[in-house]
This record gives C-alpha cells, structure tokens and sequence, in this order.
C-alpha cells in the first residue's frame, strides 16, 4: 500500500525502525565499528582499472573505511571539477531568487518530495518551533533522468517528476548533466564496494539498474556561535552511498563511538563518500551507516551538493545471503527503497506541513 500523508511516520532523526534492522542503534557487531579520530582519504581512481590488482588495492581500503568509519574522502573520482563548480554556481543561482519565486516549487506540495525546501522548514523543530537552519532543492529520478529503456518509473512510492525553475534556463539541464555523471561514478563504485566484501564485482548490478537516486543543492547561512541551532539534525543517511560535495566551508561533523563529533572539513577536489542506510542492511550492518550532523559556525554562507545513490526502488533491502554465515533469521517485515526512501522524506518534511510560516503555501489536495 502506497504511504499516505498524515499516517503515522517516523520522526526525522530517529533511524526509521519499520524492520528493526535500520539504523545506527543497530551498529555493526565489529568492535572496531566508530573506532575513528580522523576519516580517512582514499585514491579510487583505481576503480577504473582495468587491472584487478588496482580495484583490489582500492576496495582494501574501502572496506577498512566502511567498518571502521562508514565515511572516506575521494580522490581520483573522475568527475570534473568545472561540472562540480558550475552546479556550485547554479545553486547560488537558485538560493538567490526571492522566496515567493521559491516555494512556488514548495516540496510539501509534491507528493515526490522534490523541489524547494525551505529555511527552517525539515527537520524536528526546536523550542521556538523552527528547525533546520538550511534551505534546499531536491532533484532525482524521474522519467526524464531514467537511463534504463525497460523501467517505466512505477514504484508505488515514488511517482511523478521534477519540478524546475522554468525562469533559470539552464539550471535543469546542468543539474541532469550532473546527476547522470555522479550516477555512472555510483555504478562504478558499487562494484568496488562489491570486491570490497569479497564478492563478485557485478553483485550489486541487478539493484542498480534504475537506480532511485536524488540530489540535493543546500544552502547553509552561517550561525552564530552562541546558537544552538543546526544546519542538520543528527541522522544516518538512506541509501546506498552518499557522494557529498561539500563546497569549501567546513561545517559537516561525524559522530564516533566515544560520542565524538569528528570535523570533516572539505579537501579540495574530494567527496565526502558515506555508507548509507541500505549498505549497512545489505551487509547485515558489516558496513556502518555513521550519524552525522552540518553546524555552519564560520561566519560564512555553505552551499554543499549531496547526492544519494540508491537501489532501484523496488529492491527488497534485505542482507546479502552470501554474506551472512549461517541461516540467520532476518525478519519477516522487508521494505523497499522506494518505501524507505518516501517514509524518511515524509518525516523530515514534518514542519513544512505543521509550521504556519509555510502553511499558507500548501496546496489544498
Ligand atoms: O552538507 C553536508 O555536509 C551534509 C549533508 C547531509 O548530511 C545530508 O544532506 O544528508
Ligand atoms: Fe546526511
């Protein structure tokens, strides 16, 4: 049954526990599971090779990485930087419209969660009602960015499209651009990370043919020090692998196991890459899906550009029989990424629905 508004949904923040397997409370049974001070850099233009040594030297450290931390920077990704800089600049682009221009795109109003979310507007509200001090446009898999001819983008979750800008012309077409280059690198990393757990390369291809992707540009205005305020609540990412351009303010901090919030500060011509929700299931929590938070203290405005590399919707996200030793019971309640995609969407939009700052922009059904 399709999810819909209103019903009774996870909290954004809390890991969605629909099977109890989601999430960070659930870690990895590694004792070296958030046994980090620092997060490592990884070379991966290995992943290219068509040397298997090469991707094996790479995957070795991926998976130290993903056990240990669940986040790594990347270097040798092979997407230019020029493509990098230009979406930079077409997110300035687009945060600088006036707002009403804005919340015409209002993501509440799209029952896809895509387009604009405003500032304050997701997250879980602090006292004086309003929450996450970012504001954003959300883009990814439609009919127009689907890549595999037999896919008819039907996930009962997921229907319908982007919304864009028509008054920026351009703005789509390099978002798309974008969006198609980061997906390839997505393919080929999830090879990697396949040898990584010593499977064959080609495991994770079945769940990577239209993959569910989406992407993010943000807009983090600085905040004052004596604020409390955060740009992003604590939380654990969704889907595969988040492949973060962090822009060049240093604003992200990842949580280890002592309770540490590490500062991961942007390295010039790197992604910020983390296992995502589905990773850390798929690998019956082997590879950590870590909490994470954005606090913008340095008195400067952050853009940074995530973008979340997903199954295809319609993949059941259970543990890879292979990887687990024996016949472990793995629960009998399995979602979809599509279902989890759409329930972790529908709680972090909580306040755009409930606060009267953006109430009056709803679209009455
Ligand atoms: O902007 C960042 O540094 C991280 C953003 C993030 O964690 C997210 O959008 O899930
Ligand atoms: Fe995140």
């Amino acid at each position: 049954m399709p999810l819909v508004r209103g019903e009774e949904i996870a909290v954004w923040g809390d890991p969605y526990k629909a099977n109890g397997h989601f999430g960070t409370d659930e870690k990895s049974t590694l004792a070296i599971a958030g046994d980090f001070k620092d997060i490592p850099v990884i070379d991966i233009s290995g992943i290219f090779s068509p040397d298997l040594k090469d991707r094996k030297a790479v995957a070795d450290q991926v998976r130290d990485a993903c056990v240990r931390v669940g986040f790594f920077y990347a270097q040798g990704h092979g997407v230019p930087q020029e493509m990098i800089d230009k979406t930079f600049d077409w997110a300035e682009r687009f945060f600088e419209q006036p707002f009403e221009k804005k919340m015409e795109l209002f993501i509440n109003n799209q029952d896809n969660y895509r387009g604009y979310t405003p500032m304050f507007g997701s997250g879980k509200p602090d006292i004086d009602g309003l929450a996450n001090a970012n504001e954003a446009f959300d883009w990814g898999l439609d009919a127009k960015l689907n890549d595999d001819p037999e896919y008819a983008c039907s996930d009962p979750y997921m229907k319908g499209s982007n919304v864009w800008p028509k008054q920026l012309p351009g703005f789509e077409e390099h978002l798309s651009q974008y969006y198609g280059k980061v997906r390839d690198l997505g393919r080929v990393m999830a090879r990697n990370v396949a040898l990584s757990l010593g499977l064959p390369e080609d495991s994770f291809d079945p769940y990577l043919t239209h993959p569910g992707c989406s992407a993010v540009v943000a807009h983090y205005p600085p905040m004052e020090t004596t604020s409390t305020k955060l740009g992003l609540d604590p939380h654990t990412d969704n889907e595969f692998l988040t492949f973060l351009a962090p822009g060049k303010v240093r604003a992200l901090e990842v949580l280890n196991r002592d309770g540490q919030w590490i500062s991961a500060p942007p390295i010039e011509g790197t992604y910020v890459v983390n296992v995502g929700d589905q990773l850390q299931r798929l690998t019956n929590n082997l590879y950590i899906s870590t909490k994470h938070r954005v606090i913008n203290h340095t008195g400067e405005e952050r853009i940074s550009v995530p973008f979340f590399f997903s199954a295809n919707w319609e993949c059941i996200i259970d543990p890879l029989k292979q990887l687990l030793e024996t016949d472990v019971e793995i629960g009998s309640n399995h979602v979809s990424a599509g279902q989890m995609y759409k329930h972790t969407m529908m709680a972090l939009h909580i306040p755009g629905d409930s606060n009267p700052l953006f109430q009056k922009y709803l679209k009455v059904a």
